[in-house]
């Protein structure tokens, strides 16, 4: 199993990200900040970890995805929708939280905000040709070419 080094930049961060069960996808990512923070509708706000990742293998990256709960009952989204973190990235981890809903949200120190997927990235390279090899069963065809139901 692979290991990915962690910096912890805020003493208050007492444990690593972890995978909250077996099957999990996403590491829940807590908000270090010293005291709740209210998230006014509309408001984007950037919200600390309190850890630095270095992922350090140019084929795997990390995304910021928002939680579920958050997101559908509180509108408590991402104001990037979905962050990208580069495997040379050693800087802090940064989650810019967005209020979509209508309601103030109150963020609480260490409360988890958002989740993070380690997923595999290829870098190829490219070539340019005249034409495709072969002509797929789509084709051109794309933006709704296929039906709506
Ligand atoms: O939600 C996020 C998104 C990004 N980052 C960090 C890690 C990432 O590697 C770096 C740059 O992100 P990105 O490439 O998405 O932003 P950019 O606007 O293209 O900035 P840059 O010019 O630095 O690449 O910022 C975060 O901490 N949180
Ligand atoms: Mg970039």
């Amino acid at each position: 199993m692979k290991s990915i080094a962690i910096k912890i930049l805020d003493q208050r961060v007492t444990t690593l990200p972890e995978y909250a069960t077996p099957g999990s996808a996403g590491l829940d990512l807590r908000a270090c900040i010293d005291a709740p923070l209210t998230l006014e509708p509309g408001q984007t706000q950037f919200i600390p970890t309190g850890i630095a990742m270095h992922i350090g293998d140019p084929n795997y990256a990390a995304m910021i995805l928002p939680r579920s709960g958050l997101g559908h009952k509180h509108g408590i989204v991402l104001g990037n929708l979905v962050g990208l973190i580069d495997s040379d990235y050693q800087g802090p981890l940064m989650v810019s939280m967005w209020n979509r809903g209508d309601a103030p949200f109150v963020i609480e120190p260490m409360e988890r905000i958002a989740q993070m997927v380690i997923v595999p990235v290829m870098q190829p390279r490219f070539h340019i040709v005249e034409s495709f090899e072969s002509e797929s069963e789509r084709g051109t065809g794309g933006f709704g070419s296929t039906g709506t139901n």
